[in-house]
């Protein structure tokens, strides 16, 4: 994750504001992605994840703060080819072949990837002399991807680039967006499916209400989080100071039994012990699912 001194980030957002009225869409967001790492922006609807990508491609301005890419402002690095999109809206599907679509976009960069490389790298060789107007959602999609692979890009970014597809088309997606990603090339998608952002991305950046509340792996966000959920049957009892026992962060009640979360479970099974609580105990680590709920709504009492 250390960038080399001297090397502009990827990306590099500083202070960045951007509202919608009364909304603060991008709340102050700091951050940097090196050349070469591949990040999963992931939220909720409306957590903010398109306005940040609309202000990393320059779509939008900040009204306060700073976004650059390798150093330069985005709409530059964009007409330079350095950055490739796949942007969420649908726009209406020309008449013609997949190749004839890629060459045309390809044309107009100083120095494009070659055709037939895109075509390869999106996996849609095959599909090449096919109309674009006939093809299903899963190859509509790659077909996206080769536009945006056809400038040539060091980054691409992808807004939620899966989101319509079925469990093979996502599949093959991946595979290509990894082929990419293995050369060395900058990646930063948005999501909101936890196992996309935990199985494709070296880096989860969680945002909420415009404010990235979490970065890392997704093993620290787990850990971040609260190590592990210890349960037990109420039996009757009160929960009345439970969160006070050592090692316990927050409770949860579902139906008869107690949900602890944990940031030292040994310590919250002992206390819990010696409460003679005990029925039905047990410990079970976190998942990312538990991560991104504890993370997202702990920021939500504090707004
Ligand atoms: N053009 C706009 N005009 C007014 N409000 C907007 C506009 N674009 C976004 N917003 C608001 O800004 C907030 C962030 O929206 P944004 O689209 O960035 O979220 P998102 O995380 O991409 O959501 P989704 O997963 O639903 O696409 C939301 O409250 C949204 O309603």
């Amino acid at each position: 994750m250390m960038k080399k001194t001297g090397t502009p980030s990827a990306v590099s957002f500083t202070g960045a504001v951007k509202t919608y009225g009364t909304v603060r869409a991008v709340d102050g967001v700091d951050l940097r992605i090196a050349r070469g790492e591949t990040v999963a922006l992931l939220g909720r609807n409306g957590a903010g994840k398109s306005t940040t990508i609309s202000l990393l491609l320059g779509l939008t301005e900040p009204e306060a703060g700073t976004v650059e890419l390798f150093g330069v402002a985005p709409e530059r690095a964009v007409r330079a080819g350095r950055v490739g999109a796949m942007l969420q809206e649908a726009r209406a599907v020309p008449r013609v072949t997949v190749r004839e679509l890629v060459s045309f976009v390809a044309g107009r960069y100083p120095s494009p990837m070659p055709v037939a490389q895109a075509l390869e790298l999106a996996g849609i060789a095959e599909l090449a002399g096919r109309r674009v107007d006939r093809l299903s959602g899963g190859q509509t999609q790659r077909v996206r991807f080769a536009v945006a692979l056809a400038g040539n890009p060091s980054l691409i970014v992808l807004d939620e680039p899966t989101a319509a597809l079925d469990v093979e088309a996502r599949r093959a997606f991946w595979d290509s967006m990894r082929a990419y990603a293995r050369r060395g090339h900058t990646v930063l998608f948005s999501t909101h499916y936890l196992e996309e952002a935990d199985a494709h991305a070296d880096r989860i950046l969680v945002i909420d209400r415009g404010r990235i509340v979490a970065d890392g792996t997704g093993e620290q966000l787990r850990r971040a989080a609260g190590g592990n959920l210890v349960s037990f049957d109420l039996a009757g009892r009160g929960t009345e100071g439970l969160t006070l026992l050592p090692g316990v962060r927050s409770l949860e009640v579902r139906g008869e039994r107690a949900l602890l979360r944990t940031d030292d479970s040994d310590a919250a099974v002992i206390a819990l012990a010696e409460l003679g609580a005990i029925r039905g105990l047990e410990v079970a680590p976190a998942s990312l699912d538990d991560a991104f709920l504890a993370l997202t709504s702990r920021t939500r009492k504090t707004v």
